[in-house]
């Protein structure tokens, strides 16, 4: 197991620009605490994000407790048991001890969301352990995980702040973080930001998106400004349309309920993909100090023009409703594609075309960047397609180029291939790691570059509230379409209206090894 202490490499705060890192020597111990680890997300992705981080040395037993928190009451040995088999998939099996040795780091308490006696015991608990490792009082680390519904987050919040901080400031600190959906509206979203920033500073709070977290993601800023190819092409005047589309195939399962009061644009458009959107069109930040990055993402946000109602196909697959949790009529639609219009010089007149679908006939995420045709056609190749960069985020990531070459061979003709850049292929042997890991590491290190900020979060949600008011009022109904299916024509038909030139007869094929 490698190890990595905790001296860390800091990004410092605004005011050490540009560039610089400061190292910081965190000694202190570190608690993490998941409330909800009842809940889904915490088995399937908190836990097993952490055990990851601890397998490979980034928690290390002699410094980092684990607590689970929730009401159910359940054993430590039950929340173990609930979370073994999610920490063993996908991991080899000489692994197992590990897994044991991790185990051993977890404690369970049991208790309400809003009332002292739990958050009390949790306390005791916490402080008991950083005792244990007479850690110096206020030199250790709290880090709360939230893995609950939106609903019990200003409560809990109050509990921590009250009943739970770090006790002084001898270089620990305590943090929150924050699952999506952060809010329903503009106007519950800006709430719910008050009610936690009347607890918390802005540097204390991690709204997490873990599309953040995604290697290719991670990848955009580095991709576009490190890069001479990319820098003068990206814009207006060669860039025809970006395409940022998100595919599941599969329908709601199980999470039915939670889904129909949300629904596909606040699941998935108003978060993931427009943060993706972000890093495609933002201007090169000064630095790469995580405000400055999110400085630019929040110019992209306002300049968002109102999204216009000829530019949105919402559909509702078949049989959504045979789920018991959700109505009968429900209006809420589960397949999007809508156009948004970036109003700066850059930008004007592009499309970015953000789609996102469930129960459709793949699973995947990518960008896909299409350029202008080449003036003077000389090779009369024109109707083969059009140059394309495409960003494959999942499953088997990828960056490849569609680009026109001569057919090989004695004739000259043209042909459509790609330069590809796939991750399997050309990094034989290296683990991507999940974007949870990634992401909680940061909270850990203090690094909320990868994080949305309160003032982002208004933005995001101040393109997409008038269109869902309209969608929950019933103004906009969601056309039917077949399981298995791309969705609704319409969508294809908004697509080929905003310009989008489909290339046929061309298919990417991810090598393989
Ligand atoms: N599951 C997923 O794949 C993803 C989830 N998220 C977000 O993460 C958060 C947690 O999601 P998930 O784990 O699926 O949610 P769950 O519905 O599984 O809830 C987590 C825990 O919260 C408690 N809980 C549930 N409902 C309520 C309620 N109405 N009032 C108080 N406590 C409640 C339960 O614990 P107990 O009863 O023991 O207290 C439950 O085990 C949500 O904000 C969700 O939107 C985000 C991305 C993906
Ligand atoms: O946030 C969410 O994301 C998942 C898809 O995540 P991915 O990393 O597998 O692409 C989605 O299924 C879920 O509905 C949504 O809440």
């Amino acid at each position: 197991m490698a190890s990595v202490g905790w001296c860390i490499e800091k990004r410092s705060d605004v005011g050490h620009e540009p560039g610089g890192t400061e190292t910081v020597l965190e000694a202190g111990c570190l608690s993490i605490i998941v409330l909800g680890a009842s809940g889904d997300l915490a088995k399937k992705k908190t836990f097993p994000a952490l055990f990851n981080l601890y397998r490979q040395g980034f928690l290390q037993s002699s410094e980092v407790h684990i607590f689970g928190y929730a009401r159910t009451k359940i054993s430590d040995d039950d929340l173990r048991n609930r979370i073994i088999g999610y920490l063993i998939q996908g991991t080899a099996s000489e692994h197992s001890e590990d897994v044991s040795k991790f185990l051993q780091l977890i404690n369970y308490v049991s208790g309400s969301y809003d009332t002292e006696e739990g958050f009390r015991l949790l306390d005791k608990e916490i402080s008991a352990y950083e005792q244990l490792k007479n850690s110096v009082e206020g030199s250790s680390r709290r880090l709360f995980y939230l893995a609950l519904p939106p609903s019990v987050y200003p409560s809990v919040c109050k509990m921590i702040k009250d009943y739970c901080m770090n006790k002084s400031d001898l270089g620990g600190w305590t943090r929150i973080v924050v699952e999506k959906p952060f809010g329903k509206d503009l106007d519950s979203a800006e709430k719910l930001s008050t009610q936690i920033g009347e607890l918390f500073d802005e540097p204390q709070i991690y709204r997490i998106d873990h599309y953040l977290g995604k290697e290719l993601v991670q990848n955009l800023l580095v991709l576009r400004f490190a890069n001479r190819f990319f820098l003068p092409l990206w814009n207006r005047d060669n860039i025809d349309s970006v395409q940022i589309v998100f595919r599941e195939d599969f329908g709601t399962e199980g999470r039915g309920g939670y889904f129909d009061e949300y629904g596909i644009i606040r699941d998935i458009i108003q978060n993931h993909l427009l943060q993706v959107l972000c890093l495609v069109a933002m201007e090169k930040p000064i630095s790469l100090q995580p405000e400055r990055i999110r400085d630019e993402k929040v110019k992209v946000l306002q300049s968002v023009i109102p999204i216009k109602r000829e530019e949105v196909v919402l559909g509702q697959y078949e049989g959504y409703t045979d789920d018991p949790t959700v109505p009968d009529n429900s209006n809420t639609p589960t397949f999007a594609t809508v156009i948004l219009r970036i109003h700066n010089e850059r930008w004007e007149g592009v499309p970015f075309i953000l789609k996102a679908g469930k129960a459709l006939n793949s699973r995947k995420a990518e960008i896909r960047v299409q350029f202008k045709e080449v003036p003077g056609d000389i090779f009369k190749c024109q109707k083969q397609g059009r140059n394309e960069i495409v960003i494959r985020l999942q499953p088997l990531e990828a960056i490849y180029m569609k680009l026109t070459v001569k057919q090989p061979g004695l004739e000259m003709s043209t042909v459509q291939s790609e330069l590809d850049l796939s991750y399997r292929q050309r990094y034989q042997g290296v683990t991507i790691p999940e974007a949870y890991e990634r992401l909680i590491l940061d909270t850990i290190r203090g690094d909320q570059q990868h994080f949305v900020r309160r003032d982002e979060l208004k933005a995001a949600w101040e393109i997409f509230t008038p269109l869902l008011h309209g969608i929950d009022k019933g103004e906009f109904k969601p056309t039917t379409y077949k399981p298995g299916s791309r969705g609704p024509v319409e969508a294809d038909e908004l697509l080929e209206r905003a310009g989008y030139v489909q290339t046929h007869g061309y298919i990417w094929i991810p090598p393989t090894l």
